[in-house]
């Protein structure tokens, strides 16, 4: 059965680690589940994994839903945070609630996420009042990238940790349940870390987090465009799967498949339609 925020919260104090994957299809979403994932995140990481866009900000609210709605096919039990895209939440509290709401109501996610600090804090204080669970995102956001001067590393000087320490804690105030922090020095991440009472879900931001994230793709290696540095692939799928290609590509040109274990077969006499 899945976890619920209430358990996803009380993980910090346990000292519980949690594990989010993303998952954009039912298949995946299916498998993921079935090893135990405390969520699934259906990220807006969907525009560069498998919808080819090259950054997130093209991602539209119904694509996102539509692969939501697949997600919860395949993770009936999971919990499942659905992933703000850009434009879905910067037009006002109000847009940002209604959209927030068809995540949960269309789709039946349990959550959102939506990226920054400070600014976002009405958004998240409306949805919140709005009955939707809210999960944070600070550090490296790729929704506004372009402001940060590219996927880099973020918080490193000292006046830029002082002010990211501030916005992880304007969040919880307003009332996130958890919240990712994306490429930032681990011992900054320590120090955020004890500073929040929600639980925080790294990817790049080291160990000291209450929770890693990666995108499935990257830690299966099925995603070969690039590779950010805290990636660890666990396994390489990509040469597998081009592997199993080549060779059903191979054998129908050699005339080797299908077999007849492949073929359905029957006693009668078919040419005798060429007769009629
Ligand atoms: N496949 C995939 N994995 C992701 O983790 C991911 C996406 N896509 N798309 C949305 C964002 C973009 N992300 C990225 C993309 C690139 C880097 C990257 O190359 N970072 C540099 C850091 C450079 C520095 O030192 O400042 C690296 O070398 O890892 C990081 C995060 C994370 N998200
Ligand atoms: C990498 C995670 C945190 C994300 O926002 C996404 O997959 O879109
Ligand atoms: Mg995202």
């Amino acid at each position: 059965m899945g976890r619920s925020v209430t358990e996803i919260r009380a993980m910090k104090a346990e000292k519980k680690k949690i594990t989010v994957l993303t998952a954009y299809d039912a298949a995946m979403a299916r498998l993921l589940s079935d090893c135990g994932v405390d969520a699934l995140l259906v990220g807006d990481s969907l525009g560069m994994v498998v919808l080819g866009y090259d950054s997130t900000v093209p991602v539209t609210m119904d694509e996102m839903i539509h692969h939501a709605k697949a997600v919860r096919r395949g993770a009936p039990d999971t919990f499942i945070i659905g992933d703000m895209p850009y434009g879905s939440y910067q037009t006002g509290v109000r847009d940002a609630v209604l959209n927030g709401i068809r995540f949960i109501k269309d789709a039946g996610c349990d959550a959102v996420k939506l990226e920054g600090g400070v600014s976002v804090c009405p958004v998240v204080k409306g949805l919140v009042e709005a009955g939707v669970s809210v999960m944070g995102h600070i550090g490296l956001t790729p929704q506004s990238a372009g402001q940060l001067g590219g996927y880099k590393v973020q918080g490193r000087g000292l006046d830029d940790a002082r002010r990211m320490l501030y916005e992880a804690r304007a969040l919880e105030e307003a009332g996130v349940f958890s919240m990712v922090i994306e490429c930032v020095p681990d011992s900054l991440v320590k120090v955020i870390t004890e500073s929040v009472s929600v639980p925080t879900i790294g990817i790049g931001a080291g160990i000291h987090c209450d929770g890693q994230v990666l995108v499935t793709h990257d830690l299966v290696g099925m995603f070969e465009k690039f590779t950010p540095k805290f990636v660890k692939k666990y396994a390489n799928l990509s040469p597998l799967i081009k592997e199993a290609v080549t060779a059903f590509h191979d054998e129908v040109r050699a005339e080797k498949y299908p077999e007849e274990e492949h073929s359905f077969t029957s006693k009668v006499d078919y040419r005798q339609l060429l007769d009629e």
